[in-house]
């Protein structure tokens, strides 16, 4: 190991960083696995009231808001938007799935 290595591992002003990036992280998993859980009701919903998977028209007034926001955290609008897309590209995966059953 070299020293940086070694200075990288006991730095305790990073060790204090990565403490609240872990509680960070820890709290986007239980948001997204709240979120998935949601629309993982609506898919089944949707495919009771054969309502079709996608909903382009909310999507692009969740991705407005979104960017919105981001832009009022000072948070990349770009990231935002593909970090959101990404999320319903998968959430419409599993209506698609639930409306097969
Ligand atoms: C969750 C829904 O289904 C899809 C997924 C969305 C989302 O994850 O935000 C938004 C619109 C729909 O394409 C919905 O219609 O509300």
């Amino acid at each position: 190991m070299s020293n940086s290595d070694e200075n990288r591992d006991t730095d305790p002003q990073l060790a204090k960083f990565r403490r609240s990036i872990d509680n960070i992280d820890a709290a986007l998993i239980h948001m997204l696995a709240e979120r998935f859980q949601i629309t993982q009701a609506v898919g089944e919903y949707k495919a009771k009231v054969t309502l079709p998977p996608a909903d382009p028209d909310r999507e692009a007034r969740q991705i407005a808001r979104l960017r919105k926001l981001a832009e009022e955290a000072q948070l990349d609008p770009e990231f935002s938007e593909k970090f959101l897309r990404f999320i319903i590209k998968e959430v419409i995966r599993h209506h698609e799935k639930a409306r097969e059953q």
